[in-house]
């Protein structure tokens, strides 16, 4: 019977967008990123892994499908942290030759802009991390399969330090604050699309690179700047100021894409309403309540503290009504918060088509990936995948 080990590991959303590279093979960033982990009650990467002498070859399942084994970045993942197994003599060379078997699901849209990849990979590198017993920090290794999964190997709030060694020694994520730092913080993620996007993120950030000229900018004049700033704002739980930071930030790498050549966008009109909403709605508080950001998808991420979040919630109702009984998830009991004539004046927009926001997935700031203890393996005894299509 083989060893089954089972982890779950978080999806991580960038207040500091990390957008374009300096080395495409080792992925090293072209500057620092921030983000925060989400909590994975809510949204999480599952995946099983496992070795035994009579499997012939690598193979993985994800959300159900047979996948190739033959991708560079999984399978550079595998090697560094055999790699590792063996420098730091953890396991016998016999299991180091053992082929393995890997099982992934996503609870949510994979490939979307919902950071799958972040999850994904945060939460391969830590199941094989333990089934090698590798003990080190392993966010450089996540680094290898997604740039942003190396911010997943951490909770709360996380920077992935860009660093200057060609090599990439000294980039690696480190948690700025943990989950519990500012426990008032809440993220609505509102899903407007769910189908797999046209340009990913590898490739856009790849003309990014090769033909903006303000993405050469904001890497030498803004991101440092900001990084300094944020963190400031996370430490005093200044919300406005990490509102402010966030929504510019996200204006910033969504204008890059435009900038780029040939230019790309992955904001659709439903996003640009969002983003509307979000500043008329600060407006009429007379102060910055909610911060909007976007990834590479036409999907918002909303953060705001938690006394916002139903108020928030009625007034997303009411600007984009919905088909759907099971609007928000994430959230047992939503009261219904009667919005004042003055504010929806204020506003001044007016109620959209139905369904444009399929639905929204209410959470907040957890922990890094953890090792499941329970069980509840994707493959069984035998090492074969459970529930595949
Ligand atoms: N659970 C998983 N295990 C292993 N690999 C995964 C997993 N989930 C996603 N991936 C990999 O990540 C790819 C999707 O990455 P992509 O960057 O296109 O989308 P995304 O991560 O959802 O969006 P973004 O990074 O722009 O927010 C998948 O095609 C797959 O190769
Ligand atoms: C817009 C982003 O979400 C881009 C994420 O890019 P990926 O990490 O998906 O790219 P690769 O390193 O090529 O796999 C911003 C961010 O998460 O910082």
């Amino acid at each position: 019977m083989a060893d089954i080990i089972t982890a779950v590991a978080p999806v991580n959303i960038a207040v500091i967008k990390y957008w374009g590279k300096r080395d495409e093979e080792l992925i090293l960033p072209l500057n620092d990123s921030l983000s925060a982990t989400l909590d994975t009650n809510i949204m999480y990467a599952k995946t099983s892994v496992c070795a035994r002498p009579d499997f012939a070859t690598d193979e993985i399942w994800l959300n159900g499908k047979k996948e190739s084994f033959e991708s560079e970045r999984l399978k550079n993942c595998l090697i560094s942290i055999k790699k590792k197994a063996a420098a730091e003599k953890s396991v016998n060379n016999d299991f180091l030759s053992w082929k393995i078997r890997v099982c992934s699901e996503n609870n949510f849209p994979t490939a979307a802009g919902l950071a799958s990849s972040a999850a994904g990979y945060a939460c391969l590198v830590t199941a094989l991390a333990k089934l090698y017993k590798v003990n080190s920090d392993v966010s450089a290794i996540a680094r290898l399969g997604s740039g942003s999964a190396c911010r997943s190997i951490y909770g709360g709030f996380v920077q992935w330090c860009a660093g200057v060694d060609p090599q990439g020694v000294d980039s690696f994520a480190t948690q700025i604050v943990d989950s519990s730092h500012w426990p008032e913080m809440r993220v609505l993620i509102l899903v407007v699309a769910d189908h797999k996007k046209k340009t990913s993120s590898t490739d856009g950030m790849k003309i990014s690179v090769q033909t903006s000229e303000l993405l050469k900018h904001r890497v030498q004049h803004i991101v440092p700047k900001r990084i300094d700033e944020i963190i400031d704002a996370i430490y005093d739980k200044n919300f406005s100021k990490f509102a402010e930071i966030t929504m510019k930030d996200s204006n910033q790498f969504h204008a890059v894409c435009m900038d780029s050549y040939p230019p790309f966008s992955y904001l659709t009109d439903v996003s640009h309403t969002i983003i509307q909403l979000i500043h008329s709605y600060n407006k009429a508080c007379g102060e910055v309540k909610v911060a909007y950001t976007f990834d590479a998808g036409p999907n918002a991420c909303l953060y705001m503290l938690q006394s916002e979040v139903f108020v928030v919630i009625s007034l997303l109702k009411h600007i984009f009504p919905s088909s759907n009984p099971e609007f928000v998830t994430g959230l047992t009991f939503i009261p219904e918060v009667p919005l004042s004539t003055e504010i929806l004046q204020a506003i001044d927009i007016e109620p959209q088509a139905t369904d444009l926001i399929k639905y929204v997935i209410h959470t907040k700031i957890g922990d890094g990936p953890s090792i499941l203890s329970d069980g509840l393996h994707l493959l069984n005894e035998k090492g074969e995948p459970i529930n595949i299509h």
